[in-house]
């Protein structure tokens, strides 16, 4: 909700070539406890003060020499590219109320000036301002969460995906390379078990904080399940490379944490798949690295393991039992 408070500390640009209007209505603006203030009696500076800016109310003068109030909401327009034009236009002029208003203009006020009802629009203008921003951070907070993992703050399964895409197409305009690693804690669910599902939770935010110090700031690392993390590996110069980054992921993330006082180690398996030797699709991406991480898993975990060629791993797909997964390189 806003509040009185949040009202008077609006921003506010006064824009009028009368230094006595501005001066007017500065006083009156003042009396009544506006603290963020500013005027300029330049029709050519308000774009710029606006940008910089971004007040919550200006006042605007329609009739100025050099360039009108409707040519300014016309630039401002360019700014506020959501379309909330924050003006409330002053004039002398009956017949330019509805033009202002059709302009984008959200109210205005007649000149000469009855304060009270100067007083009133400003403050409802302000509150319905105020309403609007809150809105937008709502709508932004929520479209975050919707993307996010809530204990990491990592991007989750659904960001990731749109990443990975990304990440394809780009690799595969420029005929290079991509990878996905598929990577899963060993033994967390003892941790959980012997010290208590919170260190089980700091452990998995410090260990996605070591993840995303391990690639680059282009790579995207997610959080896709309990203990899973899948990191997409944005470009690669050359395969062997990603052989080398895994090392140092699972060399990075069995480092010892200090968790309630005390030292706790863990340890992680990884599953690469490279694009588009292991699979020119997200999904068989995804699926190859999970295989692979399977077979790391299988073989002992705390190692990595680079999924088989794409047509071995069809094959095998066909002709394997549930539990008798292809094996990898
Ligand atoms: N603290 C915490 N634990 C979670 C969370 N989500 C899932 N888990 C637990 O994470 C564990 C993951 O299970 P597994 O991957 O089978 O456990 P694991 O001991 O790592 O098994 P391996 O992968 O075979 O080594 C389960 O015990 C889940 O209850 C979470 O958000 N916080």
């Amino acid at each position: 909700m806003i509040s009185p408070a949040d009202i008077l500390n609006a921003s506010i640009l006064i824009v009028d070539d009368q230094a006595t209007n501005v001066l007017l209505l500065e006083q009156m603006l003042r009396e009544v406890g506006y603290r963020c203030i500013a005027s300029t009696m330049d029709p050519h500076a308000v774009c710029a003060l606006h940008r910089d800016n971004r007040y919550d109310l200006i006042l605007l003068d329609l009739q100025m020499p050099g360039m009108d109030g409707f040519q300014i909401m016309e630039s401002l327009k360019e700014i506020e590219t959501d379309g909330y034009l924050p003006v409330l236009v002053i004039t002398a002029q009956p017949g330019h109320k509805l033009r202002a208003l059709a302009s984008g203009a959200k109210d205005f006020v007649a000149k000469p000036f009855d304060l009270i009802e100067v007083k009133t629009r400003i403050h409802n203008m302000l509150e319905v301002r105020l309403l609007y921003r809150q809105l937008e951070q709502y709508s932004r907070a929520l479209e975050s969460q919707a993307l996010h993992d809530a204990l990491t703050g990592l991007p989750n399964r659904r960001l990731l995906m749109d990443r990975l895409s990304l990440a394809i197409a780009h690799a595969g305009r420029n005929t290079s390379t991509m990878a996905v690693m598929f990577l899963d804690l060993d033994g967390f669910k003892q941790i959980n078990d012997t010290l208590g599902h919170d260190a089980g939770d700091t452990l998995l935010s410090l260990v996605a904080d070591r993840l995303v110090a391990a690639v680059r700031q282009e790579d995207t690392v997610a959080r896709v399940g309990g203990d899973e993390f899948v990191i997409g590996l944005w470009e690669l110069n050359h395969a062997d490379g990603v052989a080398t980054l895994a090392s140092k992921v699972i060399q990075a993330v069995s480092q010892p944490y200090l968790i309630q006082g005390r030292d706790v180690n863990i340890t992680a398996s990884i599953g690469v798949g490279i694009y588009p030797l292991h699979g020119k699709d997200v999904e068989t991406l995804m699926k190859s690295a999970d295989l692979a991480l399977y077979e790391a898993k299988r073989a002992g975990k705390n190692d990595y393991r680079i999924a088989a060629h794409t047509d071995l791993l069809a094959m095998a797909l066909t002709q394997a039992a549930p539990m008798d997964r292809p094996r990898c390189k």
